[in-house]
């Protein structure tokens, strides 16, 4: 049984002073709350303008000042809701629930407010009648800034025990506040059967919630901590340490509890957390604006929020490309044609090739390098880290030829009589005299040449080893050998096209370049997959050339190549210079503190040298790494964050989920989507499928049943189109109806454009000025966005309107084609603004997101586009909260037949010839 509501009546007095008392507590926290605040900024302007001379000591500042900031902010996002609850627990204690914790220093330290996640607050989500967890009473106080508007109360009591709670009382008839619903909908209601029962009993504060869900959206999702509810408090409160995968249908909060559990458990585990940082994917960049202020006004900040395209430092995946290609791109079988590409640019050589060096010529053909090759890979070392190897096999090859043919050369000297005496006088005038190697006559530099041309007085030394049994070339020979051959140009280039060193980039712009390099790299592709990859480099790559699904192949390439030692031979060399200047620097300021130092009469203090060195002084004016958790994180590819979230996570693809699961080794995760939702290709239809590669059946699988979101009118017209999948899944329950019928407009296909432009303006009106999208085909997109402007009311159509993406130039100048369901879809990445009121998006552009109303253009044109069946449509229509509209071209396709034509729901009809409700 849910509570009654049972607003007070007017005038009542025990009301108007429970409303006066808390009015002063809040007013009181507030005080609390500026003080604190206060205190922290006069600790931030003091650590700012201290002037520290030693670098520990500077670090420390920077340290401190940088908590005295973080800490302004905190208590500045705390400055709204601060307050939102009172539990009267049945012993008689009072425990007041807000935003953040605040103590009372004149009473002991007693809490005057709680944190939402301490263990003391968790009654206030968990208490039901049933379950009253020694509750008397609950009360959801709401609050604007520094007011309270409204109380509701529900009470415990024995009489509720096993029927739920006694009743609810809303203490305060305030009026409309902001965030209030939105009355020209009439009052939001609890969805419930047509009998009248009731569809939930379990609703913790259902007044308050009820509230929240009918306000307006702002395109900025809010926290949720006054109104969190128990199969909510269950998840975020999870002390699961592997794999917890979060399972529920549109608009059960999947995305809000996630951020919630991260707000929670950077509370329960500071200490390891702030160290290792907490990772946030989502699926596109517009969907991280929408959530990036969640968890700051929780107080908490040390997030990283990415994209997948975008989690490859230095890489800004924007770039649109065809299903096809992403989807190809996914496969796990990338794993092998990636690792198949990279060992096809461990060539032969085509020639031999001849490199004189020393006396000798080595040729560098297939039997050095085949061995050297083999000696290289053997080892499992990442392809530029196995070069040294290769190198050194070829080089050692190389100098082991020459020296064969200086010892072979021996056999063929006619070796005189005076070389075994010569052992015994090696190093007198008479040897030198003796092998010619006089200033006087002979070839130039003393030696005189032998018959077959040869250097005489070297093959006579060789001999002479020989005989007494030495190697031909002792140790310092050979080194030099081979330091000739390292430093020959020639053979350094043809090294650098046996085993060149690779970036990913690279890797993956050659192998995207050639047809032949694709053909061998990837046989078991179809002739038109592998075309689907081709992509011409024309002027060069830019960052922002990559496409999300080349992200997780950069990645993967990443790992295959290891680090280019080259840049951290840079990095090394760019370090010691600067280490040097700081030296060098240093030394001159100990120079001038000396030279003043001797100006000194009595010539007994201490010279500033004397004290200390040039190099530790300069080492003191080292710079402290005073970046973020998140922003080192940021920057490092092999960072191991201490939990990671992935929201919409059934869209990764099976290359994607490699790439995440690579950041986070300990598997602390928290994995959240709804496999009924799946649009991409590449995306996951079974959680065990996806994650059985990495952690086998050892998941946790919690499950969210009730839509917060959208209101069951419009939810009964999304379960047809997701049972029609025939998969058996089945839509979450709605928590409310939103007085709202859902309806269709059948329009003729050349006038789609006039009647969308005035059905937006009829929607906005309707919604009372709320947010507004438009959801189309990916193949209609640019050209309906500008239709939608048209029709956006507002101070100027071009600052109302936002295209989910920027139009881009796509690959193979397919974009826009009306026809083409493997069209480069233009949606590389919606950088969009979320707070514009009208916005016109794909379904994926939209994924995560929700709107007040929403207008699906052409559904038979989205079923038709969608690789995955309906999942599409269905995340269509689960984005608006309160209004749905459907146009299409002919007739509607069968999964929406209960839709009422828009005449027969009320609607103002739009206007124009073929506008008809059939
Ligand atoms: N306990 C709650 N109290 C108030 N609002 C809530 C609560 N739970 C969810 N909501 C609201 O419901 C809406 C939907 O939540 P959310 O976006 O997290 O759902 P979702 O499951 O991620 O949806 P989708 O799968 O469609 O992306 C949001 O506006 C959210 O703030």
């Amino acid at each position: 049984m849910p509570p009654e509501s049972a607003p007070a009546p007017a005038g009542d007095t025990s009301g108007g002073d429970e409303h006066a008392r808390e009015q002063q507590y809040l007013t009181m926290l507030h005080e609390r709350l500026d003080g604190l605040r206060a205190a922290a900024a006069a600790g931030l302007a003091e650590a700012l303008l201290r002037d520290d001379p030693e670098p520990g000591a500077r670090a420390d500042r920077d340290a401190l000042a940088a908590r005295h900031a973080d800490q302004v902010a905190r208590f500045d996002a705390m400055r709204d809701r601060l307050l939102f609850g009172r539990l009267d627990m049945a012993d008689g204690e009072q425990r007041y629930i807000g935003r953040m914790g605040v103590l009372d220093p004149e009473a002991d330290y007693q809490p005057l407010l709680i944190d939402w996640r301490a263990p003391a607050s968790r009654p206030f989500y968990l208490a039901t009648g049933a379950t009253p967890l020694h509750v008397a009473r609950r009360r959801h106080i709401r609050t604007v800034g520094r007011r309270v508007t409204h109380l509701d109360d529900e009470v415990f009591g024995p009489r509720t025990l096993g029927g739920g709670v006694l009743g609810l009382r809303t203490l305060d008839g305030l009026g409309a506040d902001e965030g209030d619903p939105d009355l020209t909908a009439g009052p939001p209601t609890a969805a419930g059967e047509p009998d009248g029962t009731p569809a939930h009993d379990s609703l913790v504060g259902e007044a308050a919630l009820l509230a929240t869900l009918g306000a307006h959206r702002t395109g900025r999702m809010r926290d949720i901590v006054a109104t969190i509810q128990a199969e909510q408090d269950r998840i975020i409160r999870s002390e699961q340490d592997g794999i917890l995968v979060v399972e529920g249908g549109p608009g059960t909060g999947k995305t809000t509890v996630a951020l919630h559990r991260a707000a929670y458990l950077l509370y329960s585990r500071r200490e390891q957390l702030s160290k290792r940082g907490v990772l946030i994917v989502g699926p596109n960049p517009a969907f991280l604006r929408y959530i990036e202020q969640v968890l700051p006004s929780l107080g908490e900040t040390g997030v990283l929020l990415s994209t997948v395209g975008d989690l490859f430092p230095g890489v800004r995946a924007r770039r649109a490309e065809s299903t096809t290609a992403a989807e190809v791109k996914g496969r796990p079988e990338m794993v092998d044609i990636l690792a198949a590409a990279v060992r096809d640019r461990q060539r032969l050589p085509d020639t031999p090739l001849e490199i004189t060096v020393a006396d000798g010529v080595a040729r560098l053909d297939e039997t050095i390098v085949v061995p050297a090759r083999a000696a290289a890979r053997l080892t499992g070392r990442a392809h530029n880290h196995a070069r040294s190897v290769f190198v050194r096999e070829v080089i050692t090859a190389l100098t082991r030829q020459i020296a064969d043919r200086y010892e072979s050369s021996i056999d063929e000297v006619d070796i005189p009589d005076f070389v075994d005496d010569f052992m015994l006088w090696p190093d007198t005038d008479a040897a030198r005299d003796a092998l010619g190697d006089g200033t006087e006559g002979g070839e130039p530099g003393g030696g005189s040449a032998t018959a077959d041309g040869g250097d005489w007085p070297s093959a006579a030394l060789a001999a002479a080893a020989a005989a007494a049994d030495r190697p031909v070339l002792d140790p310092s020979d050979l080194a030099d050998l081979r330091r000739d051959l390292r430093s020959d140009p020639r053979l350094a280039e043809a090294i650098d096209g046996l085993w060149p060193l690779l970036t990913p980039q690279a890797l993956l712009k050659d192998l995207f370049a050639s047809a032949d390099a694709l053909s061998r790299a990837a046989p078991g592709l179809t002739d038109a997959e592998r075309a689907a990859l081709r992509r011409d480099p024309g002027g060069g790559w830019a960052p922002g050339d990559w496409t999300p699904a080349d992200t997780p192949l950069l990645d993967e390439a990443s790992e295959l190549l290891g680090d280019d030692p080259r840049a951290a031979i840079d990095a090394a060399v760019a370090a010691h210079l600067e280490r040097q200047q700081r030296i060098d620097y240093a030394g001159g300021v100990l120079d001038i503190l000396s030279r003043g130092d001797t100006e000194d009469p009595d010539g007994e203090l201490l010279m500033a040298s004397d004290l200390i060195d040039a190099d530790r002084f300069g080492e003191r004016q080292e710079e402290v790494d005073t970046r973020s958790t998140a922003e080192r994180a940021a920057a490092d590819r092999t960072w191991a964050f201490g939990h990671v979230i992935v929201d919409e996570a059934q869209e990764l693809s099976p290359m994607a989920w490699r790439m995440v699961m690579r950041r986070c080794p300990t598997r602390s995760m928290t994995l959240v989507g709804d496999v009924a939702q799946t649009g991409d290709a590449a995306g996951s239809s079974s959680w065990a499928q996806a994650l059985d590669p990495f952690v086998g059946p050892r998941f946790t699988l919690e499950r969210l049943t009730v839509n917060y979101r959208t209101g069951a009118e419009i939810m009964d017209i999304a379960g047809d189109v997701l049972a029609a999948q025939g998969r058996g899944l089945r839509a979450p329950r709605s928590v409310r109806r939103s007085g709202r019928a859902p309806w269709r407009l059948m329009v003729g296909a050349h006038e789609l454009a006039e009647h969308l432009e005035q059905l937006v303006r009829a929607e906005r009106a309707a919604a009372g000025g709320g947010r507004l999208a438009v959801i189309v085909p990916r193949s209609r997109r640019d050209e309906l966005a500008s239709l939608a402007e048209t029709g956006s009311t507002g101070p100027r159509p071009d600052q109302d309107v936002e295209v989910g993406a920027p139009a881009q130039a796509a690959p193979h100048g397919q974009a826009g084609t009306a026809d083409s369901a493997d069209s480069a879809d233009g949606e590389g990445g919606a950088d969009g603004d979320p707070e514009r009121p009208v916005v016109v998006l794909t379904v994926r552009e939209s994924k995560g997101l929700e709107f007040d109303a929403v207008i699906v253009v052409e559904p038979e044109r989205i079923l038709a586009e969608s690789p995955r069946g309906a999942g599409d449509l269905y995340v269509a229509l689960t984005r608006p909260t309160n209004q749905l509209g459907v146009v299409h071209v002919g007739e509607p396709p069968a999964v929406l037949s209960r839709l009422r034509p828009r005449e027969a729901t009320g609607g103002v009809p739009a206007a124009g010839p073929a506008a008809s409700g059939r």
